[in-house]
């Protein structure tokens, strides 16, 4: 193993500190560390693959090593996190062989350390080794199995048990582990989805048709970032899940939308391609800065139909008439339970508390935005969670008390064919699981102003 090899392992060591015991979010510290350290595609890659891989599966390492230690022994937060990541790597990266993990982790325990913990390390390495991993099939109740196997902590499993079922809870939370193939939505005013399949299959990229958006493509294989065409903003990366909302809208070129809480800008600017530009989307977003990256995106893809503004939701009836909107989009701020996949950390940090408080606020929005929608108008509500309380019951409390809105029975018809019999959908929107369509887990619905 060369220096740059213990080097990757050092800093991923340094980011899972910094995510897992300061509370960082996982995709911005190794963002910061991929752009500090100017790492090699190839490195960037194991340096991001075995960061997220341990920090995804926190739990269950938590459980293998502790099968192998004296648990008397009080450990430092590097050490643990060190014993994280090696086992990780002894689990699951074929390509590095035990041994020579076990290496780097004692001359990192050495450098970092003194030699004693680096001949524990050593020693706790060496036992998990010989005496391989459990598959936790001895762990009787099934919900501390789900969570001990799958590393989700057991209030979610009990709690999405109850709400979805056993085998639903425990396919989700296994799926959670899996990678996610990055999907990217084209920019149709700029140039077509079949000429950008071409051209990214002509310099080497893989590149198919998504089924769910006719912008979507699913890049299958190669960077798709260091293409020209990103440069020249010809695609903007999104999930599927996340593209089906603005194609759910019923758009139409020349509507007046309000789109308000928008940042960075995903749905907003797929909203206003939707409209072939033409039209007004006004895009509110509650804090400033995020605002602003709205207009950002909009401005690359040169999409001019957008007017951004910083703006908390539930007080837009100061900027705007009762029955303005032709349409209206609410991608509720909210507890992120089914975006795991890219966001790990969420799983660790949110608790039911977050639900409820969140569930309120979501509330809040739609009760103060609803006013201004026109008659017959549309409006969306969607969340990137996979929650009743924050999803089918703030739907279904918002249309008791407003019942001049109903679901728009439209919608359920506009499911694309391959989204039809999820089953978490209710009378209340359709509910995607992640293993539904290899997409992030997403609740969207379509409201109906009838008077
Ligand atoms: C799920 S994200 C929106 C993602 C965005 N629609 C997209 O597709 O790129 C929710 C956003 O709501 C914003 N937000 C939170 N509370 C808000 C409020 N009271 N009013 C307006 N925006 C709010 C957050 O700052 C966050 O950017």
């Amino acid at each position: 193993m060369t220096t740059a090899n213990n080097n990757i392992r050092e800093i991923a060591l340094d980011i899972l500190l910094r995510i897992g015991d300061q509370g960082g979010y996982s995709h911005l510290v190794i963002d910061q560390a991929l752009n500090k350290h100017q790492l090699e595609t190839r490195d960037g890659a194991l340096l991001t693959e075995i960061v997220y891989g341990t920090l995804q599966r926190k739990m269950t390492l938590a459980y293998d090593l502790d099968r192998f230690i004296n648990k008397k022994k009080k450990m430092n937060q590097w050490v643990k996190w060190l014993l994280y990541l090696s086992m990780y790597q002894m689990k699951h990266l074929d390509k590095v062989p035990d041994h020579a993990v076990i290496h780097v982790a004692v001359e990192i325990a050495k450098k970092r350390g003194h030699k004693g913990i680096a001949s524990f390390v050593n020693g706790i390495l060496r036992a998990a080794q010989r005496e391989g991993f459990t598959d936790y099939s001895e762990i009787d109740n099934e919900v501390k199995r789900i969570s001990v196997k799958t590393s989700h902590p057991e209030w979610l499993v009990e709690r999405w048990i109850e709400q979805y079922g056993l085998k639903v809870t425990e396919k989700m939370c296994e799926t959670n582990l899996l990678h996610k193939q990055m999907t990217v939505r084209v920019q149709p005013l700029k140039t077509t989805r079949s000429q950008l399949i071409e051209q990214l299959e002509a310099d080497g990229i893989k590149a198919r048709a998504s089924d769910v958006s006719d912008q979507g493509i699913i890049i299958e294989k190669g960077n798709v970032l260091k293409h020209e065409s990103f440069t020249n903003s010809m695609f903007t990366v999104q999930d599927e899940s996340s593209m089906l909302v603005a194609e759910l809208m019923d758009l139409d070129s020349g509507m007046t939308v309000l789109d308000a809480c928008s940042a960075p800008g995903g749905k907003t600017t797929h909203i206003a391609e939707k409209m072939q530009d033409n039209g007004t989307v006004y895009a509110y977003d509650l804090h400033g800065k995020k605002a602003k990256l709205v207009a950002d995106k909009a401005k690359s893809l040169a999409l001019t139909s957008i007017q951004t503004g910083q703006a908390d939701a539930r007080k837009l009836q100061e900027k705007h008439q009762p029955s303005t909107f032709d349409r209206i989009l609410i991608d509720a701020p909210c507890t992120g339970l089914g975006v795991l996949r890219s966001k790990p950390d969420i799983k660790y940090n949110k608790s039911e508390d977050d639900i409820t408080q969140l569930s309120h606020i979501q509330h809040e929005i739609l009760d103060h935005v609803a006013p201004l929608l026109r008659v017959n108008g549309k409006l969306t509500y969607s969340t990137c969670t996979v929650d009743k309380e924050e999803n089918d019951y703030v739907i279904k409390s918002f249309l008791q008390q407003h019942p001049e809105y109903q679901v728009d029975q439209e919608f359920f018809n506009e499911i694309p064919e391959a989204l039809q019999n999820t089953s978490g959908s209710s009378e209340y929107g359709m509910q995607i699981f992640p293993q539904d369509f290899n997409s992030d887990g997403f609740f969207i619905t379509r409201l109906l102003r009838n008077s």
